[in-house]
């Protein structure tokens, strides 16, 4: 059982220091506030929110930072890795890593102008971690809508959640790899002079690892462009432009573009949603004392 209390009694300073951490490296580096809502999500899909992705190879592990989705892709391991340390100062063997990453995701989005929420907390750390499960529960770039809201429905998330969260593609960068497809193959459903611009900086062989925004208008801050530009066909993902595409999701992502307001608390509900993902509480696993090994 979460609650947004837990830490009241127990470390009372828990949150403002990882929110410190958190607003230090993303003044750093705006993209990290990207970087580390995705991690918060790649997460929560693989066994649950239980920290399990922080976890590196060893003796008992079998690292889900080398699984596809996650390999030279998700980043942002070491702000994590600091704001644990910067609480075990404070308060040592308390605080859970996968509370932190969930707060660490929350605290992104409102530095980056997105939605604040009540974090429920009390997950805690994982002793495994699976990256057979994140090679097969993770979303790809080139999936149908249907597998993507089965996948989503897997988790317990609704289309409209799935959505939602998708919209925070309205931050963050791509590499050329997973948008190439896309803008070679003279497909209906993307705009021509979008496609031949992402093409210059990402070539039919060749810059596997060059960057693209995923929304080109505002890619640094936290808004509902992402929704107007799937209407105009320049969604950067095969998967972001299936979200508009003549099928059973249209209304939703009309209607985003439409109110932002709506956007935006629709997009902290599911979040808060998918941080309840099958987490560990109790004298479930452990609390870590630090996010990248097991005690
Ligand atoms: C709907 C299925 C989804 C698919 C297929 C998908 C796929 C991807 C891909 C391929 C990238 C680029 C990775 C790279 O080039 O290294 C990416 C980036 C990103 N994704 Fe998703 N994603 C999905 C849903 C989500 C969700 C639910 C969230 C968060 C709630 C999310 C947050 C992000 C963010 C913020 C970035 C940018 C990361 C950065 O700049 O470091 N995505 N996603
Ligand atoms: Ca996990």
């Amino acid at each position: 059982q979460l609650s947004s209390t837990f830490y009241d009694s127990t470390c009372p300073n828990a949150l403002t220091t990882i929110r410190t951490a958190i607003r230090t490296a993303i003044s750093r580096e705006r993209r990290m506030a990207a970087s580390l809502i995705r991690l918060h999500f790649h997460d929560c899909f693989v066994q649950g929110c239980d920290a399990s992705i922080l976890l590196n190879d060893s003796s008992t592990i079998t690292s889900e930072k080398n699984a596809l989705p996650n390999l030279n892709s998700a980043r942002g391991y070491e702000v994590i890795d600091n704001a644990k340390s910067q609480v075990e100062k404070i308060c040592p063997g308390v605080v859970s890593c996968a509370d932190i990453l969930t707060v660490a995701a929350r605290d992104a989005s409102f530095a980056v102008g997105g939605p604040s929420w009540i974090v429920k907390l009390g997950r805690r750390d994982s002793t495994t971690a699976s990256l057979s499960s994140a090679n097969t529960e993770l979303p790809g770039f080139g999936d149908s809508l249907d597998r993507l809201v089965s996948m989503f429905g897997a988790k317990g998330l609704s289309a409209r959640d799935m959505v939602a969260l998708s919209g925070s593609h309205t931050i963050g960068q791509a590499q050329c790899f997973t948008f190439r497809n896309r803008i070679y193959n003279n497909a209906s459903d993307i705009d021509a002079g979008f496609a031949s611009t992402r093409r210059r900086q990402c070539p039919a062989t060749g810059g596997n690892a060059n960057l693209a925004p995923l929304e080109l208008v505002t890619p640094n801050s936290f808004d509902n462009n992402y929704f107007k530009n799937l209407i105009q066909k320049k969604g950067l993902l095969a998967s972001d432009q299936v979200l508009f595409s003549g099928g059973s999701t249209d209304s939703i992502v009309d209607e985003y573009s439409k109110n932002p307001t709506k956007f935006k608390s629709d997009f902290a509900a599911a979040m808060i949603k998918m941080g309840d993902i099958n987490s560990l509480t109790g004298s479930e696993g452990q609390i870590r004392k630090l996010c990248y090994a097991v005690n």
